[in-house]
């Protein structure tokens, strides 16, 4: 592992050198957000550690929203907007229940958060034109407009962002795996995406060693790993899985995917080995740096239509790591129908030898393919 990665940063820096980044395309862009992604990690960390019980409210999905995610998102949103002004964003959250009277304490305790991180001193790579470091509080209704600029609808043409302030709420409160998470969509490709894992550990084969990484790609530049609190890039490409040395990543959250259908699956392809289950898109950037060979979502049922910014940022991981990801018919996923996949069934990722065969084994294990 260690040679591996010492041969990936050589080749990262040879990469790099070879053409200056301001040179690339969307340059300024990765910049720009991957401080913003930085500085949404250590809100969230931070928030982790202070939580209190009422610092939780339950949406109308019955899914759970926290204060970091409401503030993470202000502070993302308004990062991009100082410098991409043009550019909508399709966010998960909006701030509808802080603007009610009772919403007053948490709304309070939100922009505490958010203008805590926007005024963070500088770091490496930032530069204060981007409306970040000491003196640049915003106000209240200032950060509620930022979080409801990711009302966008979505859609076919022109430039949007994605933002999931925090993916795996969930694994989030459970103290374990979550992602901040965004993307830039053109024309509904993705061009570039970029996650921040705080608990992550930055090499698998270390369960207990330094924690907390970025994975980050642009269209035709690679994936890169970086440590959140350092600045080595490390190019990462899938490694050749075939299917009995394959393992597959799914969701903790059987509600989010069929624990049941990817055993059938499991079963089908000869696979041994348990699957990994962890939550949010950490579990894209897992599958680019080859800790799993496969990862797989299967609807728990009709009716639930997947997110674009649930799946753009850790899709792009993937493809520049060198594997493939459609949905579970084999169909490409589409990001330009809205804020949501629409008909798209499911996810299926895995690396260019085996796709098509976890494919086959999806198809007859849902009984949309006759069994040989
Ligand atoms: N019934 C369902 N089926 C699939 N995904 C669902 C779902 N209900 C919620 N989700 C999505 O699953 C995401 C988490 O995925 P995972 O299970 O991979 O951690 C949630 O993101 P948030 O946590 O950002 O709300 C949410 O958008
Ligand atoms: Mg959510
Ligand atoms: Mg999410
Ligand atoms: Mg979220």
């Amino acid at each position: 592992m260690y040679h591996r990665l010492r041969i990936q940063v050589i080749i990262s820096t040879l990469f790099r050198s070879s053409t200056t980044m301001s040179a690339r395309p969307f340059a300024p862009e990765r910049q720009l957000a991957l401080s913003a992604v930085r500085r949404a990690c250590a809100l969230t960390s931070s928030v982790f550690n202070k939580l209190v019980k009422n610092e939780t409210l339950t949406k109308g999905d019955k899914s759970p929203v926290t204060v970091g995610d409401y503030a993470a998102q202000a502070l993302i949103s308004v990062m991009l907007k100082n410098s991409f002004p043009a550019d909508p964003i399709v966010g998960e959250e909006d701030a509808a229940e802080l603007r009610v009277e009772e919403g007053s304490v948490l709304r309070e305790r939100i922009i505490a958060l958010a203008n805590e991180a926007l005024v963070a001193p500088l770091v490496e790579g930032d530069k204060a034109e981007w409306g970040i470091g000491p003196g640049q509080e915003k106000t209240s209704d200032e950060l509620l407009d930022a979080i409801d600029r990711g009302n966008h609808d979505g859609g076919r043409t022109g430039r949007m962002w994605t933002i999931d302030p925090i993916d795996g709420t969930k694994g989030f409160l459970r103290g374990e795996q979550y992602a901040v998470c965004v993307s830039l969509l053109v024309d509904a490709q993705v061009q570039l995406g970029i996650i921040g894992c705080p608990n992550l550990p930055v090499d698998a084969s270390k369960p207990d060693g330094e924690r907390g990484c970025i994975f980050v790609a642009v269209r035709g530049q690679g994936c890169q790993q970086i440590p959140l609190t350092g600045s080595t890039e490390t190019a990462l490409s899938m490694p050749a899985f075939t299917p009995s040395s394959l393992n597959f990543l799914e969701s903790v959250e059987a509600l989010h995917s069929s624990h049941s259908t990817t055993d059938t699956i499991s079963s089908i392809l000869g696979i041994t080995r348990p699957p990994l289950r962890m939550d949010s898109q950490a579990k894209y950037g897992c599958l680019a740096r080859g800790d799993g060979g496969l990862y797989l979502r299967m609807p728990t049922g009709v009716g639930y239509r997947e997110k674009i910014w649930d799946h753009a940022p850790g899709a792009i991981l993937v493809e520049e790591a060198g594997g493939i990801v459609t949905d579970s018919r084999g169909a490409p996923l589409d990001f330009g129908l809205g804020r949501t996949l629409g008909e798209n069934f499911g996810v299926v990722a895995a690396g260019k030898e085996v796709h098509s065969a976890v494919l086959d084994a999806v198809q007859q294990a849902t009984g949309t393919k006759a069994k040989a």
